[in-house]
């Protein structure tokens, strides 16, 4: 109010002035003479984040996460590139995404993206084709096939701690949250592989431990930030005070202290002499490899790191198991099918079998191809920076150097050209003759591809074919009432479904 009437109204004036003023002019070049001008799309969208936060944040009920399907109807109607941002063009055409996404493409990641959705100093985030690869080098052995064979184990062994907590609950009459149990399964493994000692996440009675809750509640928040950088902002307020403004503040302040204590932790246990019997993430972070240009990060290094690893590989592998099972016990034939397959191998329900058996079922193998088609875990769009010298679409249309430009693994998975009847769950679209399947396999891009694609694909491929093949073998799921339509999904960065997948878990006898 003082400085109000310190300035003469004519003063302010002028700044109201100024600023309209500005906008107006920025709008119409935005809109009507930028390069990106001839890119069709909602002029909300060329002026800044609104269009994108309109459809994703839920301005109104039930529209949050539907910028990707908007976008899927909107490419239909208007063609393979449309208007994203001031600064940014959404692509449809599959032929594009193998120029995008490839080993040695010129197309990075967009440094201030990452900046904005946190964990900057990941190997995730970083954006440098060098520095990430120096960042990538302890990584790539640890995440090696090789390497993961080595991990089944300890794999085997959270196969058996679910098994037994569907038991438990199995006899108390209960049917089991899926999505919960098996994103809890999925963190066990994958925090297990991080520090060398699991969360014991399935020991939760609802499956709904403080680190999966943590996650799950965090990745939507993402959108929120992303339209409103500032929020970020808040993490430099007191806690307290934070946490009553946002509650994605208050969830990222749990994410930090988590993996703080985790970090702390890993160290008191090292200094002790207790070391894992395999090698963990946590060991591999801390070594030096010079000839590799890798330093070992600072505090702040190491957390973004293994907060990215666990969200990337919680989330994901966990999905991905929900929506695979779903359609195996929601249609007779296919789970008749794998069953009988899994008998070759499994001859009773309480059989064990090596990964590479499992590796090797044609029929499981299809399956598994089709629930990571059908569920896209990571379907969002991942941007990249158009490299020097621009790019010239196959119309003729021109995006400069800088611009954003990005495609999302759903459009793929689910464009009618590239996959008959997209929304069929069908395992046989997988199983028609090597060249047929070959060709499909190119556009079966779960993980990405390219030097940025998924480091944790072997883990993830494992977990999947181990918890797909025993919970099948041991256990009949019957779904209490699930159906389709509680499976349908928004896009809160990770799918976020309508429903609840429960199911009563009885353990098969023969
Ligand atoms: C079904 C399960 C999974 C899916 C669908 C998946 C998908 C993806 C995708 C699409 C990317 C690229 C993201 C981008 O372009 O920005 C990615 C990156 C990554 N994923 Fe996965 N992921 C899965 C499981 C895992 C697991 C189990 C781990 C590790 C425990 C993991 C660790 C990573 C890491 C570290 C990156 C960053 C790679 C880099 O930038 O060099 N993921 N993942």
């Amino acid at each position: 109010m003082a400085l109000l009437s310190v300035l003469p109204v004519s003063l302010w004036l002028i700044a109201a002035g100024t600023f309209v003023v500005y906008h107006a002019i920025r709008a119409v070049y935005l809109i009507f003479f930028s390069p990106l001008a001839v890119f069709p799309g909602s002029p909300w969208a060329a002026l800044g984040e609104y269009w994108e936060a309109y459809w994703n944040i839920g301005v109104k009920p039930g529209r949050k996460g539907q910028t990707l399907f908007k976008l899927e109807e909107m490419h239909k109607r208007l063609g393979p590139a449309l208007r994203m941002g001031p600064n940014e063009v959404h692509i449809y055409d599959p032929a594009f995404y193998h120029e995008l996404y490839r080993p040695g493409s010129r197309y990075y990641k967009d440094p201030s993206m990452h900046k904005v959705l946190g964990a900057p100093s990941s190997t995730l985030a970083e954006s440098d084709p060098v520095r990430h690869k120096q960042r990538k080098a302890p990584l790539e052995p640890l995440f090696s096939k090789k390497n993961i064979l080595n991990l089944e184990p300890m794999l085997m062994e959270h196969v058996d701690h679910c098994s037994q907590r569907f038991d438990e609950l199995f006899a108390q009459g209960k049917p089991v949250s899926m999505e919960w149990a098996l994103k809890s399964l999925a963190m066990d493994m994958v925090s297990q592989f991080a520090f060398g000692q699991s969360l014991n996440a399935l020991a939760d009675p609802e499956f709904k431990s403080l680190p999966v809750r943590v996650f799950q509640q965090y990745l939507p928040s993402l959108h929120v930030i992303k339209a409103f950088p500032f929020v970020r902002l808040l993490n430099s307020l007191p806690l307290w005070i934070a946490k009553r403004i946002s509650h994605s503040v208050e969830m990222g302040h749990e994410l930090e202290q988590f993996a703080a204590r985790r970090i702390d932790e890993y160290m008191a246990a090292a200094a002790a002499g207790k070391t894992p019997t395999f090698p963990t993430l946590m060991e591999r972070l801390l070594i030096p490899i010079p000839e590799k240009g890798y330093t070992v990060p600072d505090k702040q290094g190491l957390r973004d790191e293994l907060l990215t690893v666990i969200s990337a590989g919680d989330d994901t592998t966990g999905i991905a198991n929900t929506v695979t099972l779903f359609n195996i016990f929601n249609n007779r034939e296919v789970h008749d099918r794998l069953l009988a397959e899994l008998k070759t191998v499994m001859p009773t329900p309480n059989s064990h079998v090596s990964y590479l058996q499992l590796e090797a079922l044609p029929y499981l193998t299809a399956v598994i191809k089709e629930g990571l088609r059908y569920s896209s875990p990571a379907a969002s769009r991942t941007p990249r920076l158009v490299p020097p010298g621009g790019v010239r679409l196959p119309d003729g249309r021109f995006i400069p150097a800088g611009t954003r430009v990005g495609m999302a693994i759903y459009h793929i998975h689910y464009n009618e050209t590239l996959f008959e009847d997209p929304r069929v769950f069908d395992p046989e679209r997988w199983l028609q003759g090597p060249e047929v399947t070959a060709e499909r396999a190119k556009f079966l891009v779960p993980f990405s591809r390219g030097s940025r694609s998924c480091l944790g694909i072997n883990l993830a491929y494992m977990e999947m074919y181990m918890a797909i093949a025993y919970i099948v073998r041991r256990f009949d799921l019957d779904l209490v009432g699930t159906t389709e339509e509680d499976m349908k999904w928004d896009d809160m960065v990770v799918p976020q479904f309508h429903g609840e997948f429960m199911a009563l878990t009885k353990r098969r006898e023969d």
